[in-house]
């Protein structure tokens, strides 16, 4: 029979108290053995144990628990309640179940996969697959020991059992801070299938705006630490993310989880880290603006443009041609003579390169040969006649030592991407041929930065396959996870380069196509990034459910993806309604530009929500509007793309800076035809600003719209205050 809500609430305050109770006990009995500060290493690995389990039992006494599967296998009698929370519990009593079980764990998978339906719920364990009827799932809201809330999302023995997103629409409907959450207690079945695919993957993951893709991303991560415990090591995995802003805004979500020491780092900062190069990148902004700012909207984006050339798998395939043929004619031609009359011959240290030392990367080969030939010489030098003699033909044998290593190709990654742009003279052996397929504006313009020394950020890839093809990595250096989120941003050689760098093919990678601003070096197409595993080793989702914002500005943001995109990417919106999008124009309000953006944000903010925000096109542009709305409103921040942590309340930030993030409310600012032209990467634009809003959207324009924002149904969108 249905339980009523009080004895629901009754029964579990009453579970809830015995829980805390008895880790209360094991935490005490804990505390009372002394901390051991000896030498014996047995007793320090017993230690360390102890003092993980105070750690966790002391972060489960909060709030121990969010959820309950009452779950009855196949061949067992009854249902049984398991207590699912963010730390696995172990009763005190061995053998017992766990008093609470961990989410990662194999049975709790059930708790998020199971969606309703007569049919039996199943999951994998070590022993095989374990099937039965889900009779109950409960989520429960625990803060500081106190039992806030129960809300069944399924009952079997309900007049009407089927899976509700009640308890999902309330906790999105949370107001945010400045940081990302976890969100264990509500994890969707198709998000479930994610964080917990196999480890030696590489999953390509397409999820429409807000979809979860980051936060799953990183259960995802906790969830490998948890079932390949003995494989991997967290300060063996890497989050590659757009900025350091938005390292900022994710960093609580794996301490949440009680994940730590996992890197996180920019794609440019871990690459200029590793090849030990200390000159600072061209500053992006110029990039940016040439392809964001210029007066006739976005140049023609093709792959010849050098952030695509050089991304493109066809340059990859060219470099490793040019240092095959490097490798080939690396022995320079003559013998080696230190001095007259004492000839090494250049069979003899061909053999050495091409066999001896074969098994070593090419810059370590070069080392050897060159240590070799040294050794040579010392011995050659013992038979001198005299001493005189011995003297003489130590000095010649040590210049011409070096005028034979300086006949060799130079094995530094820097030096032999300027010798490809000719931006330095060309050594021996160079295949100049194979040159011929570099366009001849990503020529010019790559050999004009590099004959200043300036770096770009689309020159990575090529710097890091150079480093490996000539000094190799070992299994030490490889990660045992990589995540790259907004992958859309990323080039397929950029993820190739990252495959020599992981084991297994061990990868997340997230974007969304529809989000792809960066379309000038990003993909412009999954496949392009697939293609470069073998079948087996790669897995394709797509997520389409959008979590994010309230039933109306998902239906908004469709609307530009199908008339300003053309894209079929629609997003899926959760039940949860809540006001029309505002179309203000200017002047509407009462006062001009500057005077309605400044009420917007006041009366935006006035209420119940914390973060607000207002997305101009430009960063220009929001510069202005910062200058000329601080004296009003102190509150604001200007986000510009700096090394900043995102704080919260009132931001002013172009829309390219905003990808990732969220905010409670935003207004657009002048989403007229003027800034905002017909081209679809123009929507694409409008499309991150709008998703941005978890609970209210409002555009505000001087002209009028674009034509894709135009005529939208009232339910949706209404015009003015
Ligand atoms: N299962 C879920 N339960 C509760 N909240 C969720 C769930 N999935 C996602 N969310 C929430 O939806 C919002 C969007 O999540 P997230 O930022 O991870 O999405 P995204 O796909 O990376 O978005 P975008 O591509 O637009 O940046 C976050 O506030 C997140 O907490």
């Amino acid at each position: 029979m249905e339980q009523t809500f009080q004895s629901a609430y009754q029964e579990e305050e009453r579970r809830l108290n015995a829980t805390i109770a008895e880790i209360d006990r094991q935490l005490k009995r804990l505390r009372a053995i002394p901390v051991y500060t000896g030498h014996d290493f047995t007793e320090q690995v017993l230690e360390a144990g102890r003092e993980e389990k105070r750690q966790s039992l002391a972060k489960s006494l909060a709030a121990p628990y969010f959820g309950r599967l009452d779950f009855q296998e196949t061949n067992d009698a009854e249902p049984k309640p398991l207590y699912i929370g963010k730390i696995g519990v172990d009763h005190a009593e061995v053998g017992d179940q766990p008093m609470v079980i961990d989410w990662r764990a194999p049975i709790a998978s059930v708790f998020y996969s199971f969606t309703g339906g007569d049919e039996p719920a199943a999951y994998e364990a070590p022993e095989g697959t374990i099937e039965g009827l889900v009779y109950l799932k409960r989520n429960l809201v625990i803060r500081k020991q106190i039992l806030e809330r129960v809300s069944d999302t399924y009952d079997r023995n309900s007049d009407q059992p089927a899976v509700s997103d009640e308890f999902l629409v309330y906790r999105l409907g949370e107001n945010k801070d400045n940081k990302l959450r976890d969100i264990v207690s509500t994890i969707q079945a198709e998000q479930d299938k994610i964080i917990r695919a196999a480890r030696n993957t590489a999953l390509i993951i397409q999820g429409v705006a807000g979809s979860g893709k980051t936060t799953v991303a990183l259960h995802r991560l906790a969830y490998l630490l948890y079932q390949y415990k003995e494989q991997v090591a967290a300060e063996k995995m890497i989050i590659f993310a757009p900025n350091l802003m938005f390292l900022d805004y994710i960093s609580d979500v794996l301490p949440e989880l009680g994940v730590g020491d996992i890197q996180q780092s920019t794609f440019a900062d871990w690459a200029m880290r590793l090849l030990g190069i200390d000159l600072p990148l061209a500053d992006p902004s110029e990039t940016l603006s040439y392809w964001f700012e210029s007066a006739d909207g976005m140049p023609e984006v093709t792959d010849e443009v050098p952030g695509r050339f050089k991304g493109s798998i066809r340059f990859m395939e060219m470099i490793r041609a040019c240092i095959e043929v490097m490798e080939d004619a690396s022995v320079p031609e003559a013998d080696f003579m230190p001095w007259e009359g004492a000839v090494l011959s250049r069979a003899t240290i061909l053999h050495w390169f091409n066999d001896e030392y074969k098994p070593y990367p090419l810059a370590k080969r070069k080392e050897r040969v060159m240590a070799r030939i040294h050794r040579w010489v010392e011995m050659e030098l013992k038979k001198s006649p005299s001493a005189a003699a011995l003297k003489e033909r130590k000095k010649k044998a040590s210049q011409r030592e070096k005028s034979y290593a300086s006949k060799w190709p130079k094995y530094e990654p820097v030096v032999l991407y300027k010798q490809m742009f000719k931006a330095l003279k060309l050594q021996a052996g160079w295949p100049e041929e194979l040159l011929a397929g570099i366009p001849d504006g990503v020529m010019k313009s790559t050999q004009k930065d590099l004959k200043k020394d300036v770096l770009r950020e689309e020159d990575l890839p090529a710097l890091l396959y150079i480093h490996y093809l000539l000094n190799d990595i070992t299994g030490e250096q490889r990660f045992d996870h990589i995540v790259i989120d907004e992958a859309q941003d990323f080039s397929p050689f950029q993820v190739a380069v990252l495959d020599l760098f992981v084991k297994g093919h061990s990868f997340t990678i997230l974007g969304d196509l529809s989000q792809g601003i960066h379309a000038y070096r990003g993909v412009h197409g999954w496949d392009e990034m697939r293609s470069w595993f073998k079948p087996e080793d790669t897995a394709y989702f797509a997520l389409t459910r959008s979590y994010r914002s309230t039933m109306e500005i998902i239906e908004f943001a469709n609307r530009i993806l199908e008339q300003g995109v053309n894209s079929e990417l629609l997003a899926v919106p959760v039940f949860r309604s809540g006001n029309p999008v505002r179309l203000i124009a200017y002047g509407s309000g009462g006062g001009g530009r500057l005077n309605d953006l400044r009420a917007g944000l006041q009366k935006l903010s006035s209420g119940e929500y914390r973060t607000v925000a207002v997305l101009t096109r430009t960063l220009k542009d929001a510069k202005e509007l910062y200058e000329r709305l601080k004296p009003d409103l102190p509150e604001l921040h200007l986000i510009d793309g700096g090394d900043q942590a995102y704080e919260g309340g009132l931001s002013v930030l172009p829309v390219y800076l905003s990808k990732g993030l969220e905010f409670d409310a935003v207004i657009l600012a002048d989403a007229d035809s003027e800034r905002y032209g017909a081209s679809s990467w123009d929507a694409k634009l409008l499309y991150v600003g709008c998703t941005r809003a978890l609970h209210e959207l409002w555009l505000m324009h001087g002209g009028p719209l674009p034509d894709y924002l135009q005529n939208m149904h009232e339910d949706i969108a209404v015009t003015g205050w």
